[in-house]
């Protein structure tokens, strides 16, 4: 898996943050998502006044104490505690709205990349082309910790400065010294951190987030071919891999602790001084009995409340650097599927050609050249050829010779030559692969796949899979709506049966089988190419079955060296 660059904590995260954050905030949510951040920011200026009144008690009644005053300690205890009555309820409204922005966000913005990744069949090029690893973990998760993980730093920087300008009147009032010290403190642990774990920490994260999804994509990969590994007796070769996988991921995270470990130490090192710094620096006041002891401990804990808005990138550095490394990755999935929408909508004046496809009644070709998409072997040359409704064709060659490619070409899966293809548009032609396709769902789905909307009764899908010599199916699972992973529950020559009876069900003028029915014995293959032609559905098949010869009219023959002949199926010599 290629790795994307190794991204910095600079100004061109910054705006890639922009880039990924901005649509959502000017989307037709942007009301909704405006008046929760302001509310937000509401119950956050309610903290932060707690927070100033809290601290101004805990002086208070600390004074109260010092002074053996109790009729002022008990008052300061009452005013305390009916803060705390209003206070508590903001704090905790405070997260429910923030978490509710958040997931509002997460969806909106999942939405937005998935239909991205599915327009003109992005997730199938992008597999093949890009060089983008894990999109699915971009989409579950770097997407989740993005929106949760913006609302929380921007709070935190927001909380900050209303922090900072609530506690600077305060500490201005009691020790203009502090406050020239505290920012000069702030300057320079800021810098120390920046500098020293900054770059370091980033990219490590970025690192991490792809070798934790590298691990879960093998772990996938074994559940998905579980068969054909036990077959093999595999176990030990895909348990050697997942090890390697798994050592290079625990590798990067020993590398992740121990920087975490200095930066714990510094940041240990940072708080702890912070707590017993200005005490320190105001106490000879203290002493000379200048100053009450509970307002220099008031001016310790506004000390702390403005150091800590001033050194917010020191203190959450960690999070931080996980989540400019999700931005990254986010940007780099955002980037190639940007790409690869261009790269469709080039003209063939921009100097690469490309197949150019147009919707027509019949199905024919012209100067086809079909090259492989990374453009480095030719397969076919200058292919012309018609099919006429009813008039089937099959190709036939040897292994590799582009029997397969010249199918996607048709169906628009790859553009990569020249020439020309007019073809029926739409639910107008299907294709059947060898291996086919049984989504998730019960019964009644897998006939009716892809279009759910489709109202067609029971007794009208049993009459189908009984037209494809599947009677009993529904029976033997307990009706249209019982639900099975398909795959796994029914033979390879059930699964092509049942996914034949989609093809009939949907009933396209033409449909490309790409050896659809190679798991069927003689007499079944005879049977449901036999249902075409009563359909008048036109197949166009690849196979190596030349007992197909007879349902169709014309077979295309693939030597393999980019040449092509045609020729009549009745008499057609098969070699
Ligand atoms: N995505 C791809 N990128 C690069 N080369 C590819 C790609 N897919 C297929 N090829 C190559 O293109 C050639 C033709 O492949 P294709 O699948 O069309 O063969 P085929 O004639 O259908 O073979 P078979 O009968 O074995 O299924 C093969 O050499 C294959 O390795």
């Amino acid at each position: 898996m290629q790795s994307d660059a190794a991204p910095g904590f600079n100004a061109r995260l910054w705006r890639r943050f922009l880039a990924i954050a901005r649509p959502y905030w000017r989307s037709e949510q942007r009301w909704r998502a405006a008046s929760l951040l302001a509310l937000l920011i509401v119950l956050l200026l309610g903290q932060t006044a707690f927070n100033v009144l809290f601290n101004h008690e805990t002086g208070e009644f600390t004074s109260a104490l010092a002074a053996r005053d109790a009729e002022r300690f008990w008052s300061a205890i009452g005013r305390y505690t009916a803060i705390l009555v209003g206070a508590v309820p903001i704090y905790a409204l405070y997260f429910y709205v923030r978490d509710t922005l958040g997931l509002r966000w997460r969806r909106w913005l999942t939405d937005h990349f998935l239909a991205r990744y599915f327009d003109q069949r992005a997730y199938y090029r992008l597999t093949a082309a890009s060089g983008i690893d894990n999109p699915d973990q971009r989409i579950a998760e770097d997407i989740n910790a993005f929106t949760q993980q913006s609302l929380y730093f921007s709070m935190i920087v927001i909380g900050s400065v209303m922090q900072l300008i609530a506690f600077a009147s305060v500490l201005w009032a009691i020790s203009q010294g502090l406050v020239y010290f505290l920012v000069g403190y702030a300057i320079v642990s800021t810098w120390f951190a920046g500098s020293v774990f900054g770059r370091r920490l980033i990219a490590l994260n970025f690192r991490q987030l792809q070798r934790e999804a590298d691990f879960r994509y093998n772990l996938v990969r074994v559940r998905e071919h579980a068969e054909p590994i036990a077959f093999h007796d595999g176990e030990a070769r895909e348990m050697a891999a997942l090890q390697r996988v798994f050592e290079a991921l625990y590798g990067n995270f020993l590398k992740v602790l121990r920087w975490q470990f200095k930066l714990n130490l510094f940041q240990y090192a940072h708080s702890f001084l912070t707590a017993v710094l200005p005490i320190v620096i105001i106490a000879h006041e203290v002493l000379a009995g200048e100053l009450e002891v509970g307002r220099a401990i008031q001016a310790a804990g506004a000390f702390v409340a403005i150091l800590s808005a001033l050194t917010v990138i020191v203190d959450h550095f960690e999070s931080l650097s996980r989540f400019s490394a999700g931005v990254d990755r986010l940007h780099a999935f955002a980037a190639a599927l940007d790409q690869q929408s261009e790269a469709l909508q080039r003209s063939p004046d921009d100097g690469v050609q490309q197949i150019i496809t147009q919707p027509a009644f019949g199905l024919s070709v012209d100067k086809l050249t079909v090259l492989t998409p990374n453009r480095e072997h030719l397969l076919i040359q200058s292919l012309a050829l018609s099919v006429k409704p009813g008039e089937g064709l099959l190709i036939a060659g040897a292994s590799g010779s582009g029997k397969s490619s010249l199918l996607r070409v048709i169906a628009g899966l790859w553009t990569t030559g020249s020439g020309q293809v007019l073809r029926p548009a739409g639910a107008d032609m299907l294709f059947l692969p060898q291996q086919p396709y049984l989504p998730l769902g019960n019964l009644r789905d897998q006939l009716i796949y892809p279009q759910f909307e489709r109202a067609i009764s029971d007794s009208e899908l049993l009459r189908w899979l009984e037209r494809v010599n599947l009677p009993l199916l529904a029976d033997r699972f307990g009706g249209l709506s019982a639900e099975a992973d398909w795959g796994r529950v029914l033979s390879v020559g059930e699964q092509q049966r049942l996914a034949f009876a989609r093809a009939l069900l949907a009933k396209p003028r033409y449909l490309l089988l790409d050896e659809s029915t190679s798991a069927l014995d003689a007499a079944n293959e005879a049977q449901l190419y036999g249902q075409l032609a009563d359909l008048s559905i036109t197949p166009i098949s690849v196979s190596h079955h030349a007992s197909l010869l007879r349902h169709h009219t014309q077979v295309l023959a693939l030597p393999g060296d980019g040449s092509w002949s045609l020729h009549a199926a009745q008499g057609y010599a098969w070699q």
